[in-house]
């Protein structure tokens, strides 16, 4: 059987992708058009009339829920008219599946229960495939989909980087598997406000994080090969039923371990987001913190914030940002180390963390296959 021809879960990725391309030239011509007034005019009035929202940004959520798989079901965060045919509130689904089905932007208008809250939504429920992130607004399709989907039945896609009895990570390089990570892209922008990265994939790393043994992905960072700042993260998401339990923090350590073995002192694209800051300030407090009480940098008396990136392979704006944080810096940008002594030991004693003897929070440098 072809499961692919007989997959209903389809989506708009060509289509869009052209769509993109020309929107990104007529954003570039509407540049130039600046320069003049009257070519300035023109240009706009040529353009859609969703030109302006270029990233998919949106003021409001407009997709109340994800199913995620078959089983898992929340809210989304953030709104997004990527998934949508241009300038409409339809789904866009161009491939028609050979089932017979009627089109999903055919159907009746979906029926809109209760608050004007969730008047607001262009769709109630996108279900989104776990294994491939292909997603449908009709819930059988899904179904069908998972019973075939070839993500699920094989192999995950991308080579192994780590592998312990608890975590795998793979590398997915989206020149190779482009449709996957475009797919990924768009469910990002649903938790993750200021992403503007859907379709142009290729010169993207993406690292995917399982369970050991599973093929379902909880959660990615991606890495830009073409980073001027060669940042070592371009964006970070674990997904919402996997959340708050430190997967983001062992992704954060894998994105170091990659940048120390090029011997690069870096770190994530800016500006974070407020999720974003909250996980980095707790990965680089404990490492901070550690390595100035029982590591590498235990047995001095004053130390230089030069010093503290170069031992822990974090930027200094960002060390001089945590430091702020924790409240560890005078005026005169000195740190005190006796005030790290005292979290570090508070943050001991509630055993919220332990960091093994070298300095990892949640890696476990055996099983690290970083090296090619
Ligand atoms: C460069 C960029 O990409 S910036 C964009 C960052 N990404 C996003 O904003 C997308 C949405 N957010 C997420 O995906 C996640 O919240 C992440 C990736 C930022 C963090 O992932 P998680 O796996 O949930 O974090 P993790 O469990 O490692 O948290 C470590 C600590 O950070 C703090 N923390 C993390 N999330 C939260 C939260 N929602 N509320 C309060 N504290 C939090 C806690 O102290 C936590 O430790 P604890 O659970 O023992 O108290």
């Amino acid at each position: 059987m072809d499961n692919e021809k007989n997959d209903p879960v389809v989506t708009n990725i060509v289509a869009t992708k052209d769509k993109v391309t020309t929107r990104v030239l007529a954003i570039k011509r509407s540049k130039k058009a600046k320069k003049s007034k009257v070519a300035k005019k023109t240009v706009q009035k040529k353009l859609p009339k969703d030109e302006n929202e270029l990233y998919g940004i949106l003021d409001e959520p407009n997709i109340n829920y994800v199913q995620f798989g078959v089983d898992k079901r929340f809210h989304t965060w953030y709104g997004t008219n990527v998934y949508f045919e241009n300038g409409s509130r339809d789904l866009g689904i161009v491939i028609e599946n050979n089932l017979n089905r009627e089109s999903p932007t055919k159907k009746e208008p979906m029926k809109k229960k209760g608050t004007s809250e969730k008047s607001k939504m262009w769709l109630d429920t996108l279900f989104v495939c776990e294994y491939c992130f292909k997603y449908t607004d009709i819930e059988q399709h899904l179904i069908e989909h998972t019973k075939i989907c070839k993500l699920k039945n094989n192999c995950p896609p991308g080579k192994i980087k780590y592998k312990s009895p608890k975590y795998t990570i793979r590398r997915i390089k989206g020149s190779k598997h482009s449709l996957f990570c475009q797919c990924l892209c768009l469910f990002t922008k649903l938790f993750l406000d200021n992403k503007s990265m859907y379709f142009k994939v290729e010169n993207y790393e993406f690292y995917m994080l399982y369970e050991t043994g599973d093929n379902k992905p909880m959660g990615f960072f991606s890495k830009d090969l073409l980073s001027y700042q060669q940042n070592n993260l371009a964006c970070i998401l674990i997904f919402p039923p996997y959340q708050r339990r430190q997967l983001g923090t062992l992704l954060i350590e894998f994105s170091y371990k990659l940048s120390r073995l090029q011997s690069l002192i870096t770190g994530p694209e800016l500006p974070l987001s407020p999720f974003g800051l909250i996980g980095y300030m707790y990965y680089w407090s404990n490492l901070i913190a550690y390595e100035v009480i029982d590591g590498q940098l235990s047995n001095r008396s004053t130390i230089s914030l030069n010093e503290l990136s170069l031992t822990t392979g974090i930027r200094t704006s960002d060390v001089v940002m945590t430091l702020k944080h924790l409240d560890c810096l005078d005026t005169k940008n000195r740190i005190n180390i006796q005030m790290i002594r005292e979290w570090f030991k508070k943050q001991k004693a509630s055993k919220k963390q332990t960091i093994d003897n070298a300095g990892n929070i949640m890696i476990e440098d055996e099983y690290l296959l970083i090296d090619d």
